[in-house]
C-alpha cells in the first residue's frame, strides 16, 4: 500500500510574483506566483482553486468574495507543492497582455499579500527546495540567454543534468575513496594488506586524470557560452574593413583608399556554424606619429592578443614576413595581383572583396576554425569560470593527496577535494556565490 502524498506541503517562504513573459506588445502575459499561501491568494482573486495542473478559465477580481473590481478573465494553472517549478505552491495567470491588466493584477497580488520577485528568485527557490542543482540553474539562465544553436544545445544539456551527473559521479567515487581512507586511518597498516592502499591511490589517480581531462578542454564550453571573438588585423588598406562589412552583410565600417581610416576597433556579432562570433575590425598596423592612430594600433594589438582567433589580412603583392600563430592568412585584392598559395607552410586564402572571388572558400575556412575551437570529444564541457575554479581546486587537493603518505593528511586533502566537488553542484559552501549566480537572471525566472 502506498501512502498518498499530502496535497501541498509548506515551504515557509513568502509568496512572490513576477511577469514570466517579456514586455512589449503581445496577446498573452503570464504572471507567476509562488510561495506559501499562494493558494489563498488565488482563492481571493478567483474565488476557487482549479484542479491541479489543469487549465481553467476563471474570472479574476480584486476580491472575488465581494465581486469587487473585475480585473480580467484568465487561463489559470494551479501547481500545488511539491510539483511545481519552485517546489512551492504556485500558480500561473495567463492574462490578456494589456499593460493596464498587468498592473491591476499586480496591485491585487500585492493587496493579497505577495511581493514582487527578485531577479532569479523563482529559480533560486527551485534550487533551495532541491528541485535542481546549481549547474542546472545556471543552464536555465544560459538557455534563456541563448541566441545560437550551439548555445541552445549546450545550455539544454546542462539543464537536463549533463554536468550535474558528471560532477555527482565524481563526488560519489570520492566518497568511497574517503571511506576507504578513513578505514586506513582507523586500522593501523599492519592489519591491512598493502593492496588496499595501492588500490586507493590508483582510484585517486584515476579521478584526478578525469578531472584534468575535463579541465583541459581548450575552454570550448565557455567559448560557446559567451561566443568567439575573431580580430581582423593587418597593414593599412589591406581591406580589413571591407571584409568586416562583407561578413556582417552591411556597411558597418568606413572603407576608403586612405591608409589609416579605421582607428576605433569595431565589434560586430554574427552567427557562423551555429556559433556566436564577434568580429573585430581594427586599425591598420604600422608605425605612426599620429597619436590618435597610434592609440588605434595599440587597441588593434590588444584585440589580436585577446581574441580566440585572428584573421591576418594583407594585400596581394605585399605578403607579410611573418604570420601570427594559428592565424587564418587572407590575401585580398587578387583581382590586382596573384596571391601566394602558402606562407611559411600556412595555406593562404586568396580573395577579392571587389569581385567576390575566393570569399565562399574563405568563409568555409573560417567555419572550420570555429568548429575546431568549439568541438570536443567525450563528456559535457564546463561552461563557467566558477566550474573551472572549483574543478581546479579539487584537482589540486587530489594531487596533494597523492603526494602525501601520512594517512591523516591525505584524508584532509580528500575532504577538501570533496568540498570543492560539492561546491560545483551547490551542495556545500555556496551561500556566498548564490547572489552572483541568481542575480544574473532576469526578473520572472
Ligand atoms: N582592387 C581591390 N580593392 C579593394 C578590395 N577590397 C578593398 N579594396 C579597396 O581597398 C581600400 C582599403 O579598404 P579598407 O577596407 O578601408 O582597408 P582597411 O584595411 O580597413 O584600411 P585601414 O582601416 O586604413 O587600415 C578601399 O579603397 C577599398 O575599396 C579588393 O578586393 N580589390
Ligand atoms: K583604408
Ligand atoms: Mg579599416
Amino acid at each position: 500500500m502506498s501512502i498518498p502524498l499530502p496535497d501541498s506541503r509548506p515551504t515557509g517562504l513568502e509568496p512572490v510574483f513576477a511577469l514570466a513573459t517579456g514586455n512589449g506588445r503581445a496577446a498573452i502575459a503570464i504572471m507567476r506566483v509562488s510561495g506559501e499561501g499562494s493558494g489563498d491568494i488565488l482563492r481571493k482573486l478567483s474565488g476557487k482553486l482549479p484542479p491541479p495542473r489543469r487549465a481553467a478559465l476563471l474570472g479574476l477580481w480584486r476580491d472575488a468574495a465581494s465581486g469587487e473590481d473585475h480585473l480580467d478573465d484568465a487561463l489559470v494553472l494551479w501547481f500545488p507543492s511539491p510539483n511545481s517549478y519552485t517546489g512551492e505552491d504556485s500558480f500561473e495567470l495567463h492574462l490578456h497582455a494589456g499593460p493596464a491588466v498587468i498592473s491591476a493584477v499586480a496591485d491585487a497580488l500585492v493587496e493579497a499579500g505577495a511581493r514582487p520577485a527578485e531577479p532569479g528568485e523563482f529559480t533560486r527557490r527551485a534550487f533551495m527546495h532541491g528541485r535542481i542543482d546549481l549547474t542546472e540553474a545556471e543552464g536555465i539562465a544560459d538557455l534563456i540567454a541563448s541566441e545560437t544553436e550551439a548555445q541552445r544545445r549546450q545550455a539544454l544539456s546542462q539543464v537536463d543534468g549533463a554536468l550535474s551527473t558528471l560532477y555527482r559521479g565524481w563526488a560519489d567515487r570520492l566518497r568511497i575513496i574517503l571511506a576507504q581512507q578513513e578505514a586506513l586511518i582507523d586500522f593501523p597498516d599492519e592489519d591491512l594488506p598493502p593492496e588496499v592502499e595501492e588500490g586507493l591511490l590508483a582510484e585517486i589517480a584515476a579521478l584526478n586524470d578525469e578531472i584534468t581531462t575535463h579541465l583541459s578542454d581548450g575552454n570550448r564550453g565557455e567559448r560557446i557560452r559567451r561566443g568567439l571573438v575573431f580580430a581582423i588585423a593587418g597593414p593599412p588598406n589591406a581591406g580589413k574593413s571591407s571584409l568586416l562589412n562583407w561578413l556582417v552583410g552591411r556597411d558597418a565600417a568606413i572603407v576608403s583608399s586612405v591608409a589609416g581610416t579605421t582607428r576605433d576597433a569595431i565589434e560586430i556579432a554574427i552567427v557562423l556554424a551555429g556559433t556566436k562570433i564577434t568580429i573585430v575590425d581594427t586599425a591598420g598596423l604600422r608605425e605612426t606619429t599620429d597619436p590618435v592612430e597610434a592609440e588605434g594600433v595599440r587597441r588593434a594589438m590588444f584585440h589580436v592578443e585577446h581574441s580566440d582567433g585572428v584573421i591576418q589580412m594583407f594585400e596581394a603583392g605585399d605578403a607579410p614576413d611573418f604570420l601570427l600563430p594559428d592565424a587564418i592568412a587572407v590575401c585580398n585584392k587578387i583581382d590586382l595581383h596573384p596571391a601566394p598559395a602558402v606562407i611559411r607552410d600556412t595555406p593562404v586564402s586568396g580573395i577579392s572583396i571587389r569581385t567576390g572571388e575566393g570569399l565562399s572558400h574563405f568563409q568555409a575556412t573560417l567555419e572550420t576554425k570555429v568548429r575546431a575551437l568549439t568541438a570536443g570529444s567525450g563528456g559535457p564541457p564546463l561552461t563557467r569560470a566558477r566550474h573551472r575554479a572549483a574543478a581546479e581546486e579539487a584537482r589540486t587537493s587530489l594531487e596533494a593527496a597523492l603526494r602525501l603518505d601520512w594517512p591523516e593528511m591525505r584524508g584532509e586533502e580528500l575532504r577538501l577535494a570533496m568540498r570543492a566537488l560539492g561546491r560545483l553542484t551547490g551542495e556545500v559552501g555556496v551561500e556566498d556565490i548564490l547572489d552572483t549566480v541568481f542575480g544574473q537572471f532576469c526578473i520572472g525566472k
